[in-house]
């Protein structure tokens, strides 16, 4: 946690909360590998979109800091789907993968549902497969062993590792997508974090009205700038989770937005930067979702 000048909201920093999760995670990994099992991760890359390749080789990097062992599959663009099935098939079997990613968005001409559906629930690093949501659903009390979802679980991790209580809090999540926006408020209400949700997205009508009796806003719209700093209530936190991506028109390297209005941190209390926020905390916690398996495994063995 930095304090910046008065009037300015502290910076919950996620490449600082990720690099304390990694240290965590270089000593379990090292206890595990005392035990036998070397944690692996894989990467599933259909195509070569350049976003995609720079995501997985960060995770690729990332992992292999910590001691684990890090599998990179690659199909080409043109792939079909049995030969991504037969991959996933492949990596379901491996016993030395013990959980791995699909990267998306896959190529248009492939059936997304079904290959993430088809991934073992045990081996599912995102937290995203069907069965693994629906035990999210079920599970109230938090108790039940199974991958959660990355990103959500970065933003919890980013609150609670700069000492915020979510406890009785209102947040309002901007954005209804399966990433964040619709498994964001089950992690929430579960009773160790026991936050009050609103979800709101392209229908809600009053945005705004939403926005200011927020405790905490977790912006994932994917839209530039949605969250404005009329609209936060002094002190409040900020999660900016969007990523809009725009092309400069020069030919130059794209730029990034974000879905806070950076004058947002003269209101917030808490606000997390993008770059060097809640996405770093996305490696860290779909490489804890990974040791996390392999644990269970080592626990049966
Ligand atoms: N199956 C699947 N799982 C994913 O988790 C997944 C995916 N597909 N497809 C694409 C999105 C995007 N994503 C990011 C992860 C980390 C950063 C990250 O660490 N960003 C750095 C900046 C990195 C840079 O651009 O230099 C930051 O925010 O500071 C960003 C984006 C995971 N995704």
């Amino acid at each position: 946690m930095t304090s910046t000048d008065s009037g300015r909201a502290t910076i919950l920093d996620g490449r600082a909360a990720s690099a304390a999760i990694k240290a965590e995670l270089t000593e379990r990994v090292a206890a595990l590998k005392a035990k036998g099992v070397t944690p692996g991760i894989a990467t599933v890359l259909v195509g070569a979109d350049p976003a995609s390749q720079l995501y997985v080789g960060m995770k690729h990097k990332q992992s292999v800091a910590i001691g684990m062992n890090s599998i990179q599959k690659e199909l080409p663009a043109d792939a079909t789907q049995e030969q991504v099935e037969a991959l996933i098939d492949e990596l379901n079997a491996d016993p030395t993968c013990h959980g791995y990613i699909v990267q998306l968005p896959l190529p248009k001409h492939l059936d997304t549902d079904a290959i993430l559906e088809r991934i073992d629930p045990a081996k599912d690093a995102d937290g995203l497969h069907p069965t693994n949501l629906g035990r999210l659903v079920l599970n109230v009390s938090g108790t039940i062993e199974t991958p959660l979802p990355c990103t959500p679980r970065g933003v919890i991790e980013l609150l609670v590792r700069n000492g915020y209580d979510l406890n009785g809090k209102h947040v309002v999540v901007v954005g209804r997508g399966v990433t964040i926006g619709r498994p964001m408020p089950l992690l929430l209400t579960r009773r160790e974090i026991n936050a009050t949700v609103t979800i709101t997205h392209t229908g809600t009508q009053d945005l705004s009205e939403h926005l200011r009796r927020a405790d905490v806003i977790v912006a994932a719209a994917g839209v530039k700038h949605i969250v404005k700093p009329e609209d936060v209530k002094p002190g409040a936190a900020v999660l900016d989770v969007g990523v809009t991506r725009e092309d400069d028109p020069n030919g130059g390297r794209s730029k990034v937005y974000g879905d806070v209005d950076p004058r947002v941190a003269d209101v917030a209390g808490y606000i997390s930067p993008n770059p060097g926020g809640v996405g770093p905390m996305t490696v860290a916690l779909l490489m804890t979702n990974v040791v996390e398996a392999a644990e269970r495994e080592a626990a049966r063995a």
